[in-house]
């Protein structure tokens, strides 16, 4: 029988932005509809269409769609395919807009308008937005909204997206129904409506010259201060230094400012326990709530600032500007491995989390680029590693400090250049296995002037991400220590036991049918089964840890401190091979769901998980060898 999908329609009107990639209708669609979807400074931060709803004066509420940014109607990648199909009235489980909000980078018109053109052939109601006119302004642009709206045929208004109350005029239009459509112009008429892509976008391009002419505003404004930055960041040699000053920064931080942080949330996980110890009876779920709860989430949580280091750096990068540079220096490289520049947002965002690394791939046009982009995203070092990685190096790793250069952070650098290592790898043998991986494919990106990012947007980012990771913490964390903590503590120990309890439980059982498998890489039994429960995601492992080693010191059981705990147990070689396992190993499940999704197939996601493990198995085993012969 044929497969038949009924598709319902949410009511209500419909309002899309549309716009060029990196013009601010993310940022107007939080300003309009209160939501908090992410705003970049880089082409392509939305793949996604999102919706959000603004309440009218009349009770009433539009709905908004944020679509991504589009060159034409005419789509290129996944990302422009989405918001093509929403404005034709294509997308699955949503009608055609009421109406449509144009948004203009008023600092670059001529492609702008190339855009309003052709959404103007759509035929819907309007508003032409000039979004980003206090940089406009700043480089002494002139542009007349009456003017520009009587040329154009439609309504024009300005805007500055990152300013409260920088959306009024917007908000003015939108609250005014019923929408006119736009009027007929006849200087606009390029040509018939059926022309070819080619020829159509030669033809507005030609009307929009001779516009811009008419209305005095052909002449070009360079932005003088982001050309005088990009001399020294895109330079061939001062610009890879400084690439690399940058990373070398984030690491080093990540390191050397959380050590405050993170001793006072221990501190306080521990004075918690011994207070419950205290207070409570010796009883079955105080054991659960000591051993459990607060060693497993508490043992989690105390990552919580690290991570938050991290992001801030990610939010700088992305805010500023410096991430298509970045893209653009590295271009080189990622060619060399049958990858283009193309590749490198989607891989940067996998250094925040798989999930939305994976989804960023959309802006890739090409088919096969995309796919191997996906295939190698999770090798590279996502924030839920972070907390295995510093565990195990504030554990194995000396904290020792070389004129100023952390030996901490230094190792956590490698980490992160072992996975990227091992990424190109990948994407290297994919270009040596295929025919269609040794053509070169020039790198199209356009450089966003830099901006200072605002304090509330780094703050706003930053609040963000810690709700993730404390939901996180909450939610499967929660659920998988008490597991954990069960597996741990049942069934109990006969009464003529000679070996610990926890031996007879059943967590002592799987782990050690599981030590079978992980003995080679010099993994123990607590290992293998805190890696069986980490497979649903990672820093589950350091919550499972926590509680086997917290139930096996059972000491009344305050959340002792796991670092030392683990250097006392492990040789160093075991704790090299699991940081060598944890580089490669395919641990998170979102990560495989959304391979699946965006590839269209399991297949993907079957030769991810292959790969890595035998990627995983391998390091460790080497790394446990070699490190076992001194
Ligand atoms: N100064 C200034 N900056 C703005 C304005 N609007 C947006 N920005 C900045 O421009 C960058 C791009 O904004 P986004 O809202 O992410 O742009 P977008 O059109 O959604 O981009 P894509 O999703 O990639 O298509 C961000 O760094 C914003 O902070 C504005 O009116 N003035
Ligand atoms: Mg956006």
């Amino acid at each position: 029988m044929r497969e038949q999908r009924v598709h319902l329609m949410p009511r209500g009107t419909l309002v899309a932005l549309v716009g060029n990639p990196n013009c601010g209708k993310t940022a107007l669609f939080n300003l309009l509809t209160g939501s908090r979807q992410k705003v970049a400074n880089y082409a392509g931060a939305t793949v996604e269409k999102k919706e959000g709803r603004l309440p009218m004066p009349d009770g009433a509420a539009l709905r908004v769609l944020d679509l991504p940014g589009v060159y034409s109607l005419y789509p290129r990648s996944e990302d422009e395919r989405v918001a093509c199909a929403v404005l034709s009235g294509h997308s699955p489980g949503e009608k055609r807009p009421d109406a449509l909000v144009c948004v203009v980078d008023a600092t670059n018109l001529r492609r702008g308008l190339r855009l309003v053109l052709a959404v103007k052939r759509l035929g819907l109601p309007c508003l032409v937005v000039l979004n980003m006119a206090d940089l406009a302004a700043g480089r002494g642009l002139k542009i007349d909204p009456e003017a520009l709206s009587q040329a154009l045929g439609l309504p024009v208004v300005t805007s500055v997206a990152v300013r409260q109350g920088g959306d009024a005029a917007i908000r003015q239009w939108l609250f005014k129904r019923p929408w006119s459509h736009g009027a007929p112009v006849h200087e606009l008429a390029a040509g018939p409506d059926a022309l070819q892509e080619h020829d159509r976008i030669e033809a507005d391009h030609a009307v929009v010259q001779d516009l811009l002419r008419r209305l005095n505003l052909d002449s070009l404004v360079p932005d003088v201060l982001s050309d005088r930055i990009d001399r020294a960041v895109l330079h061939p040699w001062v610009g890879p230094v400084i690439l690399l000053a940058v990373l070398f920064l984030v690491f080093q931080a990540v390191f050397a400012w959380a050590v405050v942080p993170m001793d006072f949330i221990k501190s306080c996980t521990d004075a918690l326990a011994a207070a419950v110890v205290l207070a409570l009876p010796d009883a079955w779920w105080r054991d659960l709530l000591v051993q459990g709860l607060l060693a497993g989430m508490g043992g989690v949580l105390v990552f919580l600032p690290q991570i938050l280091i991290l992001f801030f750096f990610i939010l700088l990068l992305e805010e500023s500007g410096y991430l298509p540079r970045a893209a653009f220096l590295l271009d080189r490289i990622m060619g060399g491995v049958g990858l283009s520049g193309r590749s490198f947002i989607p891989l940067l965002s996998s250094f925040a989390c798989a999930v939305p690394g994976i989804m960023a791939t959309r802006t890739i046009a090409n088919r096969r680029d995309r796919l191997v982009t996906m295939l190698i995203a999770p090798l590279m070092t996502c924030s839920a590693r972070l907390p295995v990685y510093t565990l195990l190096i504030s554990a194995f790793v000396p904290a020792r400090t070389w004129s100023g250069l952390q030996l901490q952070g230094l190792v956590l650098l490698g980490l992160y250049l072992a996975g990227i290592a091992g990424g190109m790898g990948v994407a290297w043998l994919l270009k040596r296995l295929t025919r269609a991986g040794r053509q070169s494919r020039p790198l199209m990106m356009e450089l966003p002037s830099y901006h200072w990012p605002t304090l509330r947007s780094l703050a706003l980012g930053l609040w963000q991400r810690a709700w993730i990771f404390l939901r996180r913490v909450g939610t499967v964390i929660l659920l998988l220590t008490v597991a954990m903590w069960v597996l741990a503590s049942y069934p109990a120990a006969p009464a003529d036991a000679l070996g610990p309890a926890i031996e007879y439980s059943y967590a002592g059982q799987i782990g050690h049918a599981l030590q079978l498998l992980f003995a080679p890489l010099g993994f123990n039994w607590q290992i293998s089964v805190a890696l069986l429960l980490g497979m649903a995601a990672r820093e589950v492992a350091i919550g499972a840890l926590a509680t086997v080693y917290a139930v096996v010191a059972a000491d009344g059981g305050a959340a002792t401190a796991l670092a030392p705990m683990l250097a006392g147990q492990w040789s160093l070689a075991t704790g090299m091979a699991l940081l060598a396992w944890y580089i490669f190993a395919p641990q998170c499940l979102s990560t495989l769901v959304a391979i699946h999704r965006e590839s269209g197939g399991w297949k993907l996601p079957a030769v991810t998980v292959l790969y890595q493990l035998a990627l995983a198995y391998s390091a460790a085993f080497l790394t446990f060898r070699i490190l076992s012969l001194w």
